[in-house]
């Protein structure tokens, strides 16, 4: 057995077959390999060379781009104005037709929406109806149309297509890039823009994500088929493959394709299969095509063995249609019993409007803007509203009633009880009672701290204040992450190797060629293991008796943060969180997320794996295997090489290692030394946050040299004080929790890590006089 994460791993960076370089050939640079993609590309000629602590990287040549070699070499260039012209035509066409087609789907009547599935509340947390978005998401569309037809026509090549290196910006839909300002802002931009001064649109709100590997679509575009894992595309495959074949059969005569049919099926049907381990024919009727006598016999039994099909097959239809007719039947009344009318607005009323872009680090922004006043109504339950007065958002807009509700000022919101959820900029802010709490910390963090600064600056106006309060607010957090959280997370080792470590001066690590941006396979995989890690149930303790008030069942507290309210809550779930074990990272999933997610009354939820899965597919993430190739580990060759009974389950339903999906993959993978998780992970995941950090020019310890907002080097002393468990005691309620565990990211029940009362000095603070500022 080759499955011990660490062990494996560390015995490959030391067994590598060439010598490595000591120093890199052509200007290289030593990177760990997951840094470099392009070295999986083939043809690359990329030598290995020395990191840090023994591990063995790669000379990189292309920085953090997969497609950099191909556009020194390969690209064709050859576009002409009529290309260009035609599949402008041929994507607008398409567009129009696309959308009169979504326009009969939503009048159909066979379209049921219940509002009361959790998929239903979980389309609402993701779907928006912002007129920019949805213009970038058409825009989008419109490009890919127009890259197909471009390929049609042999002006791009395979390679350009697939990882979008054609440099060619006269694309049916090219936004503007932003105007950066000329003065260069103290802070950081609200959307993100104009981080990179180079490259304004890296890391801002409403890109593209950034991917490691370029997507894996089966059919070439788009889409993902759904048949992985088991059937892996055979039939589409097989679809695809009788097309082409079809089309150029019949080359003479294209009218009369189907002519040919009977001789492709032939062949088809007589061709040895992998995946059932003979000929279709076989299968069907026990016996190989041998020769022509044979075959005409076989197509007469065939004949009979169709007939008896067909009227096996319509009794089986009529069935069909008659209980998907009652289900409809039941469904539709259900549908009209529970969806509850929306709420309707008269020209005048002033409402409030969801907002659905968000940017970094806004999580304490409100989810809903406004006032807005409806001008129009537009039908369907849509209305054109107007802003009022100067807040944040559009100026005109159109939303949709489920998306807006009355203008009430918050000190309304809050007294009219109506509601328990908390008033958070992400629209996550209510899935889950931990979050909310967490959610809560912050916010009074905020308030804290701006407290402190207008006391120690009264000429500030209120914008400063809120500004300096943000650009503080956000260095505590990235000093949180990457300081106490990530090297528990991914191990001192890795922290090394991607030089992640905050270090006592200022930062080094600026650079502008890196690209922020979330990559493809953090967002729908390496981070998703925390969802193995989520417990079933949350357990508020009892500290003076050692008994417990309740254990809470997860799918009790998604989107029902009402115990908030109740005035211990937050200390004693806060509490609950320092002594409740965290679940190990493994291929196992609390029910509570896999068949009860947010169910509400429904006696089922959603499978929070299932979703994970799928949403990798709609990415087009490539395999498991391929990632490993990419962090330099070796791939899996055969199921047996995992563990016994991950192999067994692995092998009823992928076909091969090759198959297997990256978040699954990296779920089976045996934590690294001093780390939660497995080596593709960590890889992955520490690739992110090198990004997040090198590509920021607002990192909270670059110098003034690089941050326009530096902090002088005394504040910064302060900022890297701050600890998780400096921000629960001073932002938790202190009725009960009056203590806390120095490290809180690990359990207080560890050796050395006991709990210490707030107050002791054991645990610093952060001195907010550093920030007494002479002038701004
Ligand atoms: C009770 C706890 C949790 C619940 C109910 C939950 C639920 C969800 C849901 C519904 C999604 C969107 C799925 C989709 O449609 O693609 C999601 C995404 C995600 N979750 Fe969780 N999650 C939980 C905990 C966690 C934890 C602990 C982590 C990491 C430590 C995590 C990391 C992520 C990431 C990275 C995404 C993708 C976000 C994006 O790119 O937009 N989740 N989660």
């Amino acid at each position: 057995h080759v499955y011990e994460g660490s062990a494996r791993e560390a015995s490959e960076h030391i067994h590598v077959q060439e010598r490595p370089c000591a120093v890199c050939p052509r200007g290289g640079k030593c990177v760990p390999k997951v840094k470099c993609p392009a070295h999986v590309r083939p043809g690359s000629l990329n030598p290995s060379c020395h990191l840090v602590l023994g591990h063995i990287g790669i000379c990189c040549f292309t920085g953090q781009k997969h497609s950099a070699q191909l556009e020194a070499t390969q690209r064709s260039g050859a576009i002409s104005i009529e290309d260009i012209k035609s599949s402008h035509d041929v994507s607008r066409q398409k567009m129009v037709q696309w959308i009169a087609n979504e326009k009969v789907l939503e009048r159909s009547a066979d379209t049921i929406i219940s509002s009361s599935a959790p998929s239903y509340g979980h389309h609402l947390s993701m779907v928006t109806y912002d007129k920019r978005v949805e213009g970038l998401g058409r825009g989008g569309l419109l490009n890919v149309f127009a890259a197909l037809e471009l390929k049609s026509r042999q002006a791009v090549s395979e390679d350009e297509l697939e990882l979008g290196a054609t440099g060619h910006t006269d694309g049916p839909f090219c936004p503007k890039p932003p105007q950066c300002p000329d003065t260069q802002s103290r802070y950081r931009s609200i959307d993100g823009e104009c981080n990179n001064l180079a490259n304004p649109t890296w890391g801002a709100v409403n890109t593209g994500f950034e991917r490691l590997l370029p997507p894996d679509y089966s059919d070439g575009r788009y889409c993902k088929d759904q048949g992985q894992p088991r059937g892996n595309g055979q039939v589409e495959r097989i679809h695809q493959i009788i097309i082409a074949v079809l089309s150029k059969l019949s080359a003479d005569d294209p009218t009369k394709w189907y002519r040919r049919v009977s001789v492709v099926q032939r062949y088809l049907i007589g061709t040895y299969q992998r995946s059932i381990g003979m000929t279709p024919f076989e299968l069907l009727f026990g016996t190989k095509i041998k020769d022509k006598d044979d075959d005409e016999l076989k197509k007469l039994i065939e004949e009979e063995e169709i007939q008896m099909f067909k009227e096996k097959r319509q009794e089986l239809r009529e069935k069909a249609k008659e209980s998907l007719l009652k289900i409809q039947e039941e469904n539709i009344k259900n549908y009209n019993r529970k969806r509850k009318e929306a709420t309707s607005y008269n020209v005048g009323d002033l409402v409030a409007i969801k907002k659905t872009q968000f940017s970094q680090g806004s999580k304490l922004f409100p989810t809903y803007l406004g006032p807005y006043e409806v001008l129009k109504n537009k039908g369907n339950d849509r209305y054109v509203v107007k802003k009022v007065g100067n807040t944040e958002g559009p100026i005109n807009t159109t939303s949709s009633a489920d998306f807006m509700k009355p203008w009430v000022t918050s000190e309304e919101n809050y007294s009219s009880g109506n509601s328990s959820f908390q008033f958070t900029g992400d629209s996550h802010g209510n899935q889950f009672i931990s979050l909310t709490a967490f959610h809560t910390l912050w916010s009074r963090e905020h308030n804290r701290v701006a407290q402190a600064l207008s006391r120690l600056n009264p000429h500030w106006d209120e914008d400063t204040v809120f500004m300096e309060t943000r650009r503080i607010l956000q260095a505590e957090f990235q000093h949180i992450i990457y300081n106490e959280w990530l090297p528990l997370l991914i191990g001192h080792q890795m922290m090394q190797l991607f030089n992640l470590s905050p270090s006592s001066e200022y930062s080094s690590s600026y650079d502008p060629t890196v690209n922020p941006s979330i990559t493809a396979e953090f967002s729908t995989a390496a981070m998703r293991f925390g969802h193995s890690i989520v417990d079933g149930r949350i357990v508020i303790p009892n500290t003076k008796t050692g008994e417990v008030y309740e254990t809470i069942s997860i799918p009790e507290v998604m989107f029902q943060p009402s115990r908030m309210r109740l005035r211990h809550f937050l200390d004693r779930l806060l509490i609950g969180l320092t002594l409740q074990p965290m679940q190990s990272v493994d291929p196992f999933i609390s029910e509570g997320l896999t068949s009860y997610m947010f169910r509400g009354t429904n006696p089922y939820g959603l499978d929070l794996a299932s979703i994970n899965i799928q949403r990798g597919k709609d990415y087009g993430v490539r395999s498991y295997n391929s990632y490993r190739r990419l962090c330099g580990l070796q791939p899996f060759e055969s199921f047996e090489q995992f563990p016994q009974s991950a192999a067994k389950r692995l092998a009823s339903v992928y076909e091969s290692p090759e198959d297997i999906d990256l978040w699954v993959g990296g779920l089976l993978e045996a934590p690294m030394e001093e780390a939660v998780i497995g080596p593709t992970f960590a890889h992955i995941i520490a690739d992110q946050f090198y990004r997040l950090k090198a590509g920021d020019r607002y990192f909270y310890d670059n110098g003034p040299d690089i941050n326009p907002g530096a902090f002088t080097p005394s504040q910064l002393t302060e900022i890297k004080k701050v600890k998780l468990s400096r921000l629960i005691c001073d932002n938790s309620d202190g009725i009960e929790l009056v203590t806390q565990p120095v490290e809180a990211f690990l359990r207080a029940d560890l050796p050395g890590n006991e709990l210490v009362a707030c107050n002791s000095g054991r645990i610093p603070f952060m001195d907010l006089s550093r920030f007494k500022a002479l002038k701004i």
